[in-house]
């Protein structure tokens, strides 16, 4: 078993000292991905497999050498498989909504019934191709492709960022909107519903289809969340969470963030993430425009869908965001790029960095221009490669869901 933690789980900002987080290894899934699939995938080209396993260990070797629990999904989920019962819940989500047939459906759910915690963790991860069943063979097996999936792979497990989120000592297991990533959650739920170390764990719920993903949640300030709308969390979305945070009493304030709707800025943290308690790095060329309607309890009903939200105007997103939190300024680290680098190292993720404690963030080292002026600025950079990494276009945040942060005391 994975080794506990002392630290409590949970998260009330970006910068508290980070103690806990959970990475995924790039495994078997990324050998799946081909010129065929990629896009559809959500994966801008084929990966060096074990170079980017090469890239990720030293990526979670320097988050250990600076003291971070690493704890890793696939280590979690196949601890959780050795109960039957979270086998069978496994098995029965994972073949749930596919378009296998009975005569596939009924075969596999046997034939993956037989398999061992480790097999179950590989299949349900990387998915399974028409050639390799042994059986169920039929109707839909001769009609598809050998090559084509029965169970897709999952390559985005990667940034795990996204498919869950800590609020306070609460975990969301979110709704994700593209179909290349939707069954990820179900083994994020799984982890935290079953696993011994999660016990106890409350959730935060109920989404139906209004998605959110965590790489458009910021928690810039214990009670202050920022959550960006656009290709992934929808306005709906933002709207549910909000009532569940404010009902829960896990936030005073959230700022809705409309971002554009482009693979670029999929996420808000692909523009804007934070390296202080008061600073943010933000992709230069939306530094102006980005804007944010903030959100607040007005009455509290008896549920979650009774609470009466208030609504503000928009307002330009560090403004709305220093209102919030209470200070006087939430400082843009002056990068001074010019649009042409900007836009080159955002797309590289440069924007894209992971908080280790204040002032202290890992970033790809490929962005140099980025991180020299953070560093002008007194951030020390903890710099990674990612040149294999970021071919699923995400950086050290998206790559890392922070499980246990060091409080931070209200500013
Ligand atoms: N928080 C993030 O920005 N995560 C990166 C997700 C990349 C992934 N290929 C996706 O398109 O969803």
């Amino acid at each position: 078993m994975v080794s506990h933690s002392t630290a409590p789980h949970g998260a009330d900002s970006e910068v508290g000292r980070l103690a806990t987080v959970m990475l995924h290894r790039p495994g078997n899934e990324l050998k799946r991905l081909t010129p065929r699939n990629n896009d559809r995938l959500l994966f801008d080209g084929i990966p060096w497999v074990s170079r980017a396993q090469e890239e990720h260990d030293a990526f979670a070797a320097t988050l250990r050498e600076r003291g971070v629990e690493v704890l890793y999904l696939t280590e979690l989920l196949t601890e959780t498989l050795g109960s039957e019962l979270a086998r069978n819940h496994a098995i029965t989500s994972a073949l749930s909504g596919l378009h296998l047939g009975d005569t596939m459906r009924r075969y596999l759910a046997q034939a993956l019934r037989s398999l061992s915690p480790e097999e179950l963790t590989d299949v349900l991860t990387a998915g399974i191709r028409n050639d390799e069943v042994k059986g169920g063979h039929g109707l839909v097996t001769s009609l598809l492709h050998p090559h084509d999936f029965l169970v897709d792979p999952l390559p985005n497990l990667l940034f795990t960022r996204d498919s869950s989120v800590w609020v306070r000592d609460r975990v969301a297991v979110t709704s994700l909107a593209m179909p290349a990533r939707k069954r990820e959650t179900q083994l994020t739920e799984l982890i935290y519903t079953e696993h011994p170390r999660f016990a106890g764990t409350r959730k935060i719920h109920g989404w139906h289809n209004e998605h959110v993903e965590g790489g458009d949640v910021l928690l810039l300030a214990p009670g202050v969340i920022a959550v960006g709308v656009g290709e992934r969390t929808t306005p709906a979305g933002v709207e549910r969470l909000a009532r569940q945070v404010f009902h829960a009493d896990l936030a005073h304030t959230v700022l809705a963030v409309p971002i554009a709707q482009e693979r670029a800025t999929m996420h808000l943290d692909t523009v804007c993430t934070m390296v202080d308690v008061d600073k943010v790095v933000m992709y230069p060329n939306v530094a102006d425009t980005l804007r944010a309607v903030t959100v607040t309890l007005e009455d509290r009903g008896s549920g979650e869908s009774d609470l009466t939200l208030s609504v503000s105007g928009s307002e330009p997103f560090l403004v709305a965001a220093a209102k919030a939190m209470q200070i006087d300024t939430l400082h843009q680290i002056d990068t001074g790029l010019d649009p042409v680098t900007a836009e080159r190292e955002q797309w590289d993720d440069g924007n894209n960095t992971l908080a280790l404690a204040p002032r202290v963030a890992v970033a790809y080292e490929r962005n140099d221009e980025t991180n020299d002026r953070l560093e002008d600025a007194g951030i020390e950079v903890v710099r990674i490669a990612g040149s294999e990494l970021g071919s699923g276009r995400g950086g050290p945040r998206c790559m890392s869901c922070p499980i246990s942060r060091e409080p931070l005391r209200v500013v």
